[in-house]
């Protein structure tokens, strides 16, 4: 790759991108498509700026809609009072990445084949570039953001330390989350906070952490894999002519295995970003709001995910799956399928993986996951990646018969956890790590947007029931 050490500003073409070169920090810089993704980043903050600035002016009292009272009670469903950049939540279509579906994405995003790696599937880090600035990177862009990311990725010792201190039996998900939050000991943005750096130079250290985080997560789940499950290589080694999902696979021991390293691959790219309303987004989204650095906020959005109706939705899915293969056989039929879904709702839990807050039609999602499955005889073949299928067809007629939730279909939890099953990765209680992994890569970006687009602290107006009444009495 080409590479020079020169002043950044004399090479710089954009004009408007200037005033953001003192807040990117002066460095080395890579000549024409290997620009690194922070001079991408702040190429691309001027116009969004103006944005932002265009839409106050003339828009700043334009009505979004009404809030009635069954908005306040109902979660907030479908409210727009969020801006997020990344990603946007059509419940017809599904997920949209700076407009772009996931087969669109799946078209246009360098892959681990582009960059002469083995595997056909969108690397997280093309995902990553695109939520951040909008623009598909190209393969040498995305060559560089591998490489910074394998540079950054070792953990620091008392990282090691405190998840070596963990009982096996604490869940991976609060080991993950406590990790991340230690790592807030060498933040960048906390340290030029704490030395008064200006408000419109917010976004740099917060670019800074967020892709230091997002190199160390591989290690961090890891670890926790070898600890817990006592799998994988156990020193967290990294390569760094690897991507950062090549080095993962290898550290959880997957590394000669090119389905599940190319699964893996699919799998972080496209759990990445739902739009900014779910409950881990969000998290991040108003912990960071407090001017908490991306550690902290995305330690805080890991315990969101953690919850059984968001990403731990995965975990519970595979025991549910598991269970009724138990309990009826290898091959069910559809009647023993509808029988045990009937079971499950009539002693009122959940269905895991079906329904969804916004999507009203199967989630674009589990379709590619479940077509990743259809080209490879390993998991077309496998039981019980042919059992969650044959679920999927059978429980949108149960679930509709139920008459309660208002969508039918599968969404993204209903597909993951059965592949990853059937490669060998059994320990199911760790499948929302790996989610994990991946909802920083969509979490984060939008952390760099708040703080370029200067947005405040979140602060929404609570009311109690009387106060309610009383306003309502007016
Ligand atoms: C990555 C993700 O986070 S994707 C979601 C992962 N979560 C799951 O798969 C867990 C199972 N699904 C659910 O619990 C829900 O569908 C959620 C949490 C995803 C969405 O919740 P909501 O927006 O409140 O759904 P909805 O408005 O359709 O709920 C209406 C009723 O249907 C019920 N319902 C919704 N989904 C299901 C389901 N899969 N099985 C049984 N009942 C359901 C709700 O519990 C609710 O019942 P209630 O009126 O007694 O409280
Ligand atoms: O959008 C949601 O509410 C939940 C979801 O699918 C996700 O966060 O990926």
């Amino acid at each position: 790759m080409l590479s020079l050490t020169v002043p950044r500003l004399a090479l710089r073409a954009a004009a408007p991108a200037r005033q953001f070169a003192a807040a990117a920090g002066a460095g080395s810089v890579r000549f024409a498509s290997t620009k690194t993704l922070k001079d991408a980043v702040a190429e691309i903050i001027p116009a969004k700026q103006e944005q932002l600035k265009k839409l106050k002016a003339e828009h700043g009292e334009s009505k979004l809609g009404e809030i009635q009272l069954q908005h306040l009670l109902g979660g907030m469903r479908g409210l727009k009072v969020m801006l997020w950049e990344g990603s946007v939540l059509d419940s017809e279509t599904g997920i949209t990445f700076h407009g772009k579906s996931i087969p669109d994405s799946q078209k246009v995003l360098p892959t681990a084949a582009d960059l002469g790696l083995n595997g056909n599937e969108i690397l997280p880090e093309s995902m990553l570039w695109l939520l951040l600035t909008g623009n598909v990177p190209s393969k040498e862009e995305v060559k560089g953001l591998s490489a910074e990311l394998a540079a950054q990725g070792a953990l620091p010792a008392h990282v090691e330390k405190i998840i070596d201190s963990f009982p096996k039996t604490l869940h991976p998900m609060t080991q993950f989350a406590a990790a991340v939050a230690a790592l807030n000991h060498d933040s960048k943005f906390a340290a030029a906070y704490a030395k008064g750096i200006k408000k419109t130079e917010y976004w740099a250290p917060v670019l800074d952490d967020s892709i230091d985080l997002i190199a160390k997560l591989p290690a961090i789940a890891a670890r926790i894999y070898y600890n817990v499950f006592g799998r994988g290589d156990g020193k967290q080694t990294i390569d760094s002519n690897l991507d950062l999902i090549g080095n993962y696979s290898n550290m959880i021991g997957y590394g000669d295995n090119q389905g599940m390293t190319d699964y893996l691959r699919l799998y972080i790219a496209i759990h990445g970003d739902h739009e900014g309303g779910n409950v881990s987004a969000h998290t991040a989204h108003l912990v960071g709001s407090a001017l908490s650095d991306p550690y902290l906020s995305y330690s805080a959005a890991l315990l969101g995910l953690a919850g059984p109706l968001h990403g731990l939705a995965n975990q519970e899915v595979l025991g549910w799956a598991l269970a009724m293969q138990e309990a009826v056989g290898e091959n069910a039929s559809d009647e023993q399928i509808k029988e045990y879904l009937w079971s499950t709702l009539k002693s009122g839990r959940v269905v895991p993986g079906y329904g969804h807050a916004v999507l009203r039609q199967p989630d674009p999602r589990f379709t590619a996951l479940s077509k990743f499955c259809d080209t490879r005889p390993e998991l077309r073949d496998s039981s019980i990646v042919q059992l969650v299928q044959k679920v999927s067809q059978v429980a949108p007629g149960v679930l509709k018969e139920h008459g309660k939730t208002k969508n039918p279909f599968p969404n993204v939890d209903a597909a993951s956890g059965c592949v990853l099953y059937q490669y060998g990765l059994t320990e199911f209680t760790y499948y929302t790590v790996i989610f994990g992994i991946s909802r920083a890569i969509g979490a984060l970006p939008q952390l760099v947007a708040d703080r370029y687009l200067g947005m405040p602290i979140e602060r929404p107006k609570s009311m109690s029931m009387d106060s309610l009444e009383a306003f309502l009495k007016k």
